[in-house]
């Protein structure tokens, strides 16, 4: 056994002449909190697909405690602990918080009491009590991922992929994120892929990070590690022509002081 509690090997996936993704090894082990990172378009979203289910590989496998699970459903995935929070919100909008973190247990043995202290302890864990009433729809954005994360935590996910979920949040959101992740991999022992454009986010939270570039594993190690990595400067300074970079927003990295920065969004409180 290799000890991940999520591993790729080899994937590939293409879309039409575009590849994907070819040849993506990644593990994250338990209790790990990996950070997966890359330009628009270095397939983030269609390697979360994959591991997910939505999208089945042409190349590789995708294995779960060791077991491969290449060919099972999402909805098997998800029975068998794999957790996915989506960029877009997915709450239902027209039930309070405290619903949608009951409506997450429905398919968990236990009484109604035993959910219902689950979602009480996970509202005081996010810092969600005060809204608990509140319609998931009439959220501000950053309180809302909040809301999907508790979400996705319901039911105790093995594994746990968080697709930008710092996105619209305030510094101080972002931080009660950074500690509920934190807690969850540290006592909870799951294993987190987390996609952020926020990469200070990122590099603070995650002990190791992957870089995906142009569908390929371009770096994988420490936060320090990538930062030193001469080809995640290559890429990211964007010294190859544009038809090399395929999807990638101008102005989307700066250099400075000869270390790699990306664009971060905005420090807003
Ligand atoms: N359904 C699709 N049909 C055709 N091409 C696709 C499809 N989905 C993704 N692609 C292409 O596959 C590549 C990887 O896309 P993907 O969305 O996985 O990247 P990403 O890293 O998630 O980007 P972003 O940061 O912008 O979300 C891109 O070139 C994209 O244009």
């Amino acid at each position: 056994m290799s000890g991940y509690a999520l591993e790729t090997s080899g994937v590939g996936v293409r879309f039409g002449g575009v590849r994907a993704l070819s040849d993506v090894r990644i593990g994250v082990r338990p209790g790990e909190v990996c950070g997966l990172i890359g330009p628009n378009g270095a397939g983030k979203t269609t390697l979360f697909d994959v591991v997910s289910g939505i999208r089945r590989p042409e190349e590789g496998r995708v294995l779960l405690d060791g077991r491969d699970v290449t060919r099972r459903s999402p909805v098997w995935r998800a029975r068998h602990g794999l957790r996915r929070t989506f960029q877009r919100q997915q709450l239902f909008g027209q039930l309070t918080v405290e619903d949608n973190l009951l409506v997450a247990q429905e398919w968990r043995r236990g009484t109604t009491r035993e959910r219902r202290a689950r979602a009480v302890s996970l509202l005081r864990e996010c810092g969600l009590e005060d809204i608990a009433g509140a319609y998931a729809g009439a959220l501000p954005v950053g309180r809302a991922r909040m809301v999907e994360l508790a979400r996705a935590l319901a039911d105790p996910p093995r594994v746990l992929l968080l697709d930008e979920p710092a996105s619209g949040m305030t510094a101080r959101e972002r931080g009660q994120l950074a500690a509920v992740v934190r807690h969850m991999a540290d006592e909870e022992d799951c294993a987190v892929l987390l996609v952020e454009h926020n990469v200070t986010f990122v590099m603070e939270l995650c002990a190791r990070v992957v870089v995906l570039d142009l569908g390929e594993v371009l770096a994988a190690g420490t936060p320090d590690e990538v930062r030193a990595d001469p080809r995640v400067r290559d890429a990211y300074l964007g010294t190859r022509t544009s038809g090399e970079r395929h999807g990638r927003a101008a102005g989307e990295v700066i250099a400075h002081d000869g270390d790699v920065h990306l664009t971060d969004v905005p420090d807003d409180q």
